[in-house]
């Protein structure tokens, strides 16, 4: 049954936060009240490291790119910025990194991380839920934009377009749970309505979570017990 709050009317990006999380509530307990209804469970899904492979594509285009310099193996990266890691290897391979990540086409040509897109199309058609893809653009910004959107329609389809959610900060966006790769967001917003779901990748294998914090390993992982989970709180 689709949820949708009467209150819900006062558009607030806080309002629909409060709204929501008192739906849940009464889902859970003996049946709706007058003045709700039930509310979708919606899901953010970040893009680079959870539905496309960055740090595959960093790698690879590193190489070909610049053969005889010493570069990052997958299993050696630690923390998010692939670009701080290799300036610590040497201050300028920050610059040739940053080359190979802001050329054209780079976004673009980003395989799908396994299972990504599959279960992407299955949380699209779950009953009671909706997906939204949350993306930071990169600073420099001028192909990484137009790529993010035509990957989408490509693997994607043109409908998922309409689905996308371009922000530098992801506190400010109201939903219930957030699937990113980023082991630490942060923004305008200190307390963000959404559970934050660490999405494993090679630069936060490493990165012991605090209770309660939770992690998806992959896409093979249980992501629908993540979803159910939420939807009961
Ligand atoms: C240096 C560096 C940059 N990024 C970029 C790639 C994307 O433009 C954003 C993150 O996007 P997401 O969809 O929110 O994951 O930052 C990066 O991912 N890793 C880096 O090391
Ligand atoms: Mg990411």
């Amino acid at each position: 049954m689709k949820l949708i709050c009467i209150c819900m009317s006062a558009l607030a990006v806080r309002d629909r936060r409060r709204c929501g999380r008192v739906c849940r509530e009464r889902r859970a307990g003996s049946g709706l009240s007058m003045g709700s209804v039930a509310a979708p469970l919606r899901v953010l899904l970040d893009m680079d490291g959870v539905l496309a492979d960055f740090e595959g594509a960093v790698l690879r285009e590193f190489r070909a790119r610049f053969p005889t310099e010493p570069c990052v193996e997958l299993e050696e990266r630690r923390g998010f910025s692939v670009r701080e890691q290799y300036r610590s290897l040497r201050e300028d391979l920050a610059a040739k990194v940053a080359s190979v990540y802001e050329s054209p086409g780079f976004f673009l040509d980003l395989d799908p991380i396994p299972g990504a897109l599959e279960a992407v199309q299955e949380m699209l058609h779950m009953q009671d839920t909706e997906v939204f893809i949350c993306t930071s653009p990169l600073q420099k910004y001028e192909h990484c934009i137009v790529e993010k959107y035509k990957w989408v329609e490509k693997h994607l389809g043109p409908t998922f377009v309409e689905r996308i959610i371009l922000t530098r900060d992801k506190t400010v966006v109201a939903a219930d749970l957030l699937f990113d790769d980023k082991d630490t967001i942060q923004g305008a917003e200190a307390n963000p309505s959404w559970e934050h779901i660490l999405f494993t990748c090679c630069h936060n294998r490493h990165v012991q979570l605090p209770a309660p914090r939770r992690r998806l390993r992959s896409w093979a992982d249980d992501w629908k017990a993540i979803l159910e989970s939420k939807r009961r709180q």
